[in-house]
């Protein structure tokens, strides 16, 4: 498994404001929006692309563009939800698979409400959004869905990620696919409800109040 923490004063600024917890749900739903644009950038470094032959107003020349199959992006609902305009602002043409998982939050387990992706994924880059990856048990559950359909390139985008959940996801992956996380910030730890600290909160919550 690969981790990227993208290094940038910008990314760095709105995750400050967005972890303030005066930050009302439209600023966080704005910077959310703002933040995955510019991880997202990161985060498609490796997008697989192709040569193309075209006509320029003055001369002939070789392009690049996307690849077929188009890359496949996953939102983690509910808080993913809010990572997508951004993601497909940089990948409009990619297509897009829906997974529902909410945190149970007494025992901690993701339980599953909703998976309408592809059959077959083999072949297909696959990018996961979820602004947090706590435990780890969402995520983990989320690639697992991936990779029995056949997917084996694997990029999550989160805002946050705490260490013990990296460590499980790490462990929980072993080589059964090439997976990379792309973040924001790698926070101290876990409190005792297994809220990322210093984190920024409930992000369901704070994107679409609380329900
Ligand atoms: O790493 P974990 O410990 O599994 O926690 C992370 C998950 O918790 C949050 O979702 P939540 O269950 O609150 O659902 P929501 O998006 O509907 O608020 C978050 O968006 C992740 O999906
Ligand atoms: O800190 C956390 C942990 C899980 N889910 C969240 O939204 N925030
Ligand atoms: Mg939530």
């Amino acid at each position: 498994m690969r981790l990227h923490v993208a290094d940038h004063p910008l990314i760095a600024h709105k995750l400050t404001v967005l972890r303030d917890r005066r930050t009302q749900s439209p600023t966080f739903r704005l910077l959310v929006d703002e933040l995955v644009t510019l991880l997202a950038y990161e985060a498609t470094r490796e997008v697989r692309t192709e040569q193309v032959e075209i006509e320029t107003p003055v001369s002939h020349t070789t392009g690049t563009r996307l690849a077929t199959p188009r890359p496949i992006v996953v939102p983690i609902l509910r808080a993913g939800l809010g990572m997508l305009n951004g993601m497909t602002r940089l990948l409009p043409t990619a297509e897009v698979g829906f997974l529902g998982l909410q945190r149970d939050e007494q025992t901690l387990e993701a339980i599953t409400y909703a998976n309408r992706l592809p059959e077959d994924l083999s072949g297909r880059q696959c990018f996961v959004l979820d602004p947090m990856l706590a435990t780890g048990h969402t995520l983990i559950a989320s690639i697992d869905y991936l990779l029995e359909r056949g997917a084996r390139d694997v990029t999550a985008i989160c805002l946050l990620v705490a260490p013990e959940g990296l460590r499980t996801l790490e462990g929980a992956v072993g080589d059964r696919g090439d997976v990379t996380i792309v973040t924001a910030a790698v926070d101290e730890r876990l409190d005792e409800h297994a809220y990322i600290v210093p984190g920024l909160g409930d992000a369901g919550d704070r994107l679409y109040g609380i329900v």
